[in-house]
């Protein structure tokens, strides 16, 4: 059934999702906050900043007026970075139905209280079915309709299902989840452990390292995910060491690119402004590092990766603090 979606942010993960939508047949009214960046969208009918190349359906809407994105409106999709969602909550507030849905592909940690963006939805906009949609997914791919697998996870199953029907097409699958806090937390602190595994390769290391620092690194995310009630599974599915491969291993991630860049001595605001987009395990690497410290759970790798990026130790210093560490059992 076509249904209408608003799709706010349009960046590359916004725009290759209202794609997706609206190929789908869904009607898709794609919302970004730059007005010029999106006047150029509308009369080029592609995102040439954030995702050159691929022509808007006639299904798909850009526009830079929020009231008119959310004209008879049910179902939101939030795609903006991490610091820019309760703001963009506060802003959708207004304009969301009281039988209004909103999910969210945005993988990141609220930037003030350093929690789950869930809790962000549930003060912002309570009593709203809402769902996250994470797992090993680059935007390119997916604008490309490679085949990828997501999960959408909500406690809300009915919602959940539907989200995926919408989502459902030849180049995206996803699988459902009701493990909001397990979903969630695998899309944000994979980024952590894509600098990580990107600034050992910066430095040269081998694949021996690389390996062993996804592994230990799903480790220390499980943790912390015990810690939060989410479920050892959820882990070991696609939005846990899906996205760990993904992110950790291909060069396509920027959050991989950022740790490479700085393994190889380039300065944080360098290899932020040479990837010129969102890198979203810098601020994560200190929101994880505070959630870490507030729950006493131990997360050595990440700590690491926070210590580099606050200035307090070079890179190779931190894999040395890494492989010194006392000798424990693995498991
Ligand atoms: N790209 C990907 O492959 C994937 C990304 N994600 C996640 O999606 C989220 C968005 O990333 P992505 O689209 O890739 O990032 P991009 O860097 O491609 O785009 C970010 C977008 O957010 C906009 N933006 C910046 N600040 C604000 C603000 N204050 N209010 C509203 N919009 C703002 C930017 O606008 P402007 O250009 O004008 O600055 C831009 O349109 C991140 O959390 C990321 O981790 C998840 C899965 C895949
Ligand atoms: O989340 C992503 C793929 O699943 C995108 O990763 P980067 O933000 O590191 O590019």
């Amino acid at each position: 059934m076509q249904r209408r979606f608003a799709v706010i942010g349009a960046g590359s993960w916004g725009t290759a999702l209202a794609l997706v939508l609206a190929r789908n047949g869904h009607a898709v009214r794609l919302w970004g906050h730059d007005a010029r960046h999106m006047a150029g969208l509308i009369q080029a009918r592609e995102n040439c900043r954030h995702l050159a190349g691929f022509r808007f359906p006639e299904t798909l809407t850009p526009t830079a007026d929020l009231d008119a994105a959310m004209d008879d409106v049910r179902d939101v999709v939030v795609v903006v970075p991490s610091h820019a969602f309760a703001a963009q909550l506060q802003a959708l507030g207004r304009y969301l139905p009281r039988d209004g849905r909103i999910l969210w592909g945005t993988k990141g940690l609220d930037a003030d209280s350093g929690g789950l963006l869930h809790g962000l939805v549930e003060r912002h906009l309570p009593d709203h079915p809402m769902a996250v949609l994470s797992g090993p997914s680059f935007a390119r791919e997916v604008a490309e309709e490679l085949p990828t697998a997501v999960t959408i996870a909500s406690r809300d199953a009915a919602f959940a299902a539907d989200m995926a029907a919408a989502f459902h097409g030849a180049g995206l699958r996803p699988y459902t989840s009701n493990d909001l806090v397990g979903v969630e937390l695998g899309g944000a602190v994979k980024n952590v452990l894509a600098v990580a595994t990107g600034i050992a390769d910066g430095l040269g290391l081998g694949a021996n390292t690389r390996a062993g620092l996804i592994t230990r690194g799903l480790a220390e995310l499980t943790r912390l995910g015990i810690a939060l009630g989410a479920e050892r599974q959820t882990f070991m599915g696609l939005s846990g060491v899906g996205d760990l491969i993904l992110t950790c291993t291909d060069d396509q991630s920027r959050n991989r690119r950022f740790g490479l860049a700085l393994g190889r001595g380039t300065t944080i605001e360098q290899a932020l402004t040479d990837i010129g987009q969102t890198v979203e395990g810098l601020r994560t690497a200190r929101e994880v590092h505070a959630l870490a410290e507030r729950l006493q759970v131990e997360m050595p790798i990440c700590e690491q990766v926070y210590q580099v990026v606050a200035g307090h130790r070079t890179a190779s210093k931190a894999l040395q603090i890494l492989m010194a560490r006392t000798r424990k059992s693995e498991f």
